[in-house]
């Protein structure tokens, strides 16, 4: 419950509810939503803030790019005594149905990065928490796909077209680089977990497109960033 070192925060919080992001500015947009936002700390790329919503408190936390970075907040979080953790991340289509702005909410993940192995063999699952992936069906009051993600490490790899191919082949539905790890490694801590996707790539469409979008656009996955950041709050903060 000491001081956490990468996240900077300790047990002294009390919380047990967490949205996490990958982009820091995000935690901005998370706070916009919340009552009585608070900045906290920000130390890499772990930006940190409180609020409450429907009067519960709640915690936002950036945790960058990639699986590494994704599991050494949970270990933190998990440390300081969070209890269930919501990832409102962004992701490309794998799939043509799955327009921009659509959302996804990640039913399993393929653990195609380099980090989760290390924790426990490939084919042990990366799953979320069913509690928390009913109410989020039964919540959403926008129409949203449910579906496998494939989270990898390599964003501008020479036969990213070829290994796109290969899974959208399997019916993955969208691409992100931090849902497995949040499924494996906050499973095997006993976390309850979530992941919810906005799409800011059209399927087959260049990577960099729908990133620069995201950080400039006024465009409809800006709403669907805002939808998913709403639907990952209304699950956390169902049960109290
Ligand atoms: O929008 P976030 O949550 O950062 O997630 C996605 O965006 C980053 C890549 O641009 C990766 O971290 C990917 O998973
Ligand atoms: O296509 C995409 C878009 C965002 N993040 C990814 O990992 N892939």
């Amino acid at each position: 419950m000491g001081m956490q070192p990468h996240i900077q925060l300790d047990g002294s919080l009390a919380i047990k509810k967490a949205i996490v992001v990958g982009d820091p500015a995000r935690v901005d947009i998370v706070k916009s939503v919340l009552e009585n936002p608070k900045d906290i700390t920000y130390n890499r790329e772990f930006k940190s803030a409180i609020g409450t919503f429907k009067g519960q408190k709640i915690l936002v936390l950036s945790t960058g790019i990639g699986a590494p970075s994704m599991a050494i907040a949970l270990e933190e979080l998990k440390a300081i005594g969070v209890e269930k953790v919501i990832r409102a991340g962004s992701c490309g289509a794998m799939d043509r149905s799955f327009k921009v702005g659509e959302i996804m909410v990640v039913t399993g993940a393929v653990r195609d990065e380099g980090l989760t192995e290390k924790y426990v063999p490939k084919f042990f699952p990366a799953i979320p928490s069913s509690e928390l992936l009913i109410r989020a069906i039964k919540q959403t009051k926008i129409p949203v796909k449910s579906g496998i993600a494939r989270s990898h490490d390599g964003f501008y790899m020479d036969n990213n077209m070829e290994v796109e191919d290969f899974w959208s082949h399997k019916q993955v539905l969208g691409a992100d680089m931090e849902t497995s790890t949040l499924y494996v490694v906050g499973g095997l801590r006993g976390l309850q977990t979530l992941s919810i996707l906005n799409n800011i790539v059209p399927y087959m469409e260049s990577l960099a497109f729908g990133v620069n979008e995201l950080v400039s656009g006024e465009t409809q996955m800006k709403i669907g960033e805002l939808q998913s950041i709403k639907l990952a709050l209304a699950v956390l903060t169902e049960d109290e």
